[in-house]
């Protein structure tokens, strides 16, 4: 039974889920990263929030562990290619919080237009200073916003229904985009110049990190007032403090900080600074949603499979996952097939789809291709990393899908490019289940790609077959099955035999030196 840890504070549902679908669920909050360390290697899952630090020095321990799943948006606390490196699944849920965040950043609007957290504090002082606040008023006045993804967008529609003007800075969003949502898409320096208000919501990156800095923070209009339940280092921090006591910076409202725990910043005590702990994903509504999606995401890829919300894998859904999954094996055995017999460079690798496969989700086949394929040359590729590492080696991978069937109704073929030109294998499933490999550099073949196999090209004569069995006799190797194809009688023969021994350097050297025999190598699955 796949077990799941959960290591910050999250809605019961979560934990109420994971029984209910098979998982076994330990919920252990507030450790330390040493304490993390030593107990994760028993786990399959991590159910995390933002307090959790997935850090490479964590996933080293996690000998055992398949997915981190986050309750909520911003994954800043997961190191993503280390877990991608180890095969781990990370997972988000992009849009259970965002309605409670966008409401969180409009109400740290009104605390600032308002001065609520101070007019508050001093009438319950006794102080009773009518006088002493003036607020502004938010309609008719421009909220300029920083990214405008999905929290954005929720707020730019609630600030529309203030009555107040939007006006947007995202290089991502498009003209299109902008008229529906009713802003305006204009440059930063325009939005930092008109804005009245500004709040962020983007993730932090090294293009957004700082994108208020001191120098941007100064192109603001004077009194502007500052929304942050984002990320923490988008805002240079000193530097707003300096806007602040100048008062060239009318207000700031900070849910997010550099370093959190925020247990004190110079910001603090600073007259229009209100700050809150990290809340903007803190309502019940919001925990419940991202408690359940989380719980039922991680349960799905640890029981059948299924990939949802994934950022390091493609999506495949729980339905789908146990339909691929003899493709998956089928894919993965002819990657590695082109990986042992193809020799050279190759900068090319094209997986084509036939028939009933054609049909399928082809990015989990094309992972598997590749990982088989990259399994022949590193220890360290997986169904996460493989299409990365594939990249980084500077192969162009190709999914070609061709719906009509062919001399099978289901067909996988891959093709490498080499120096030589292309080499190309091919696969069926037999009775849907079974891999077997149909074709091999051209020859006709039926063979099981499974555990040790000694491969032969020989030319096809008469007597071989019988010295190649008294070769392999006089060496002690069983012969578990016997595959042969050629090309043409008297042509070009290819041997496909698992053995029951492996097939050793020695034995190698005597089998090329028989007669007739061009090459001869020991393949793995
Ligand atoms: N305070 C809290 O508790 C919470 C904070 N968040 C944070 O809110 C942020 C936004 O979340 P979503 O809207 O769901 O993300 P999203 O991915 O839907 O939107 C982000 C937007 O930022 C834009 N963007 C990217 N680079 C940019 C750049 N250089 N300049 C301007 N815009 C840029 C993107 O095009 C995108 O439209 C994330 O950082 C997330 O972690 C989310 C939930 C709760
Ligand atoms: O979802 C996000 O990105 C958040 O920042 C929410 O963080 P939390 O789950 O409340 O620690």
């Amino acid at each position: 039974m796949p077990k799941v840890l959960i290591s910050d504070k999250m809605d019961p549902k979560a934990a109420q889920i994971f029984r209910e679908r098979g998982v076994e669920v330990d919920e252990i909050t507030g450790k330390t990263p040493d304490e993390l360390k030593a107990m994760i290697g028993q786990y399959d899952g991590l159910a995390i929030r933002s307090s959790t630090k997935v850090t490479k020095d964590i996933l080293e321990a996690a000998t055992n562990l398949k997915v981190v799943g986050r309750a909520g948006i911003g994954v800043d606390n997961v190191d993503i290619p280390a877990a991608s490196a180890k095969g781990v699944v990370v997972m988000n849920t992009p849009f259970g919080n965002s309605i409670t965040t966008a409401e969180h950043a409009i109400a740290l609007m009104f605390a600032l237009a308002r001065d609520l957290p101070e007019a508050d504090k001093s009438t319950q002082a006794g102080k009773w200073e009518k006088n002493r606040f003036m607020g502004v008023e938010v309609t008719g006045k421009t909220l300029g916003l920083i990214g405008a993804g999905n929290i954005g967008s929720i707020v730019a529609d609630r600030a529309l229904g203030l009555k107040m003007k939007v006006v947007a800075y995202d290089p991502f969003l498009t003209e299109e985009r902008a008229i529906e949502l009713g802003v305006q898409k204009v440059t930063l320096d325009e939005l930092l110049a008109r804005a009245d208000f500004i709040t962020l919501h983007t993730p932090l990156t090294d293009q957004t990190r700082n994108i208020l800095s001191a120098e941007n923070l100064a192109k603001t209009k004077k009194g502007v007032r500052i929304i942050n339940c984002a990320r923490g280092g988008l805002i240079d921090e000193a530097a707003l403090k300096q806007g602040l006591d100048s008062g060239h910076i009318g207000g700031a409202a900070l849910d997010v900080f550099v370093t959190e725990p925020a247990k004190e910043s110079p910001l603090f005590g600073t007259p229009n600074f209100i700050s809150t702990p990290h809340l903007g994903a803190s309502t019940t509504e919001a925990q419940v949603n991202v408690a359940i999606q989380v719980a039922e995401q991680m349960a799905d890829y640890l029981v059948s499979g299924g990939v949802t919300n994934a950022l390091n894998m493609p999506s495949l859904t729980a339905e789908e996952a146990p339909k691929l999954k003899p493709y998956m094996s089928l894919a993965e055995k002819l990657g590695s097939l082109v990986g042992q017999l193809a020799h050279g460079a190759i900068d090319r690798i094209s997986i084509h789809m036939e028939g009933a496969a054609a049909e399928l989700n082809p990015k989990p086949l094309t992972s598997a291709v590749l990982k088989g394929f990259l399994g022949t040359q590193t220890d360290t590729v997986n169904m996460v990393n493989a299409p990365l590492l594939a990249r980084e080696r500077g192969m162009e991978v190709r999914e070609i899908r061709t719906e009509r069937e062919g001399d099978y109704h289901t067909l996988l073929r891959v093709s490498v490019r080499t120096a030589d030109g292309e080499r190309s294998v091919a696969g069926t499933l037999f009775g849907d289940q079974a891999a077997r490999l149909v074709e091999l550099f051209g020859i006709k073949v039926e063979a099981d790609l499974t555990g040790a196999m000694l491969y032969v090209v020989n030319e096809d004569a008469p007597g071989f077959i019988g010295r190649l069995g008294t070769t392999l006799g006089e060496a002690g190797v069983n012969i578990g099955t016997f595959h042969l194809g050629r090309r043409q009688a008297g042509g070009e023969a290819v041997l496909l035999l698992s053995v029951d021994q492996p097939v050793t350097a020695e034995l190698l050297a005597t089998v090329k030196a028989l007669p007739g025999v061009k090459t001869a190598m020991g393949l793995r699955f």
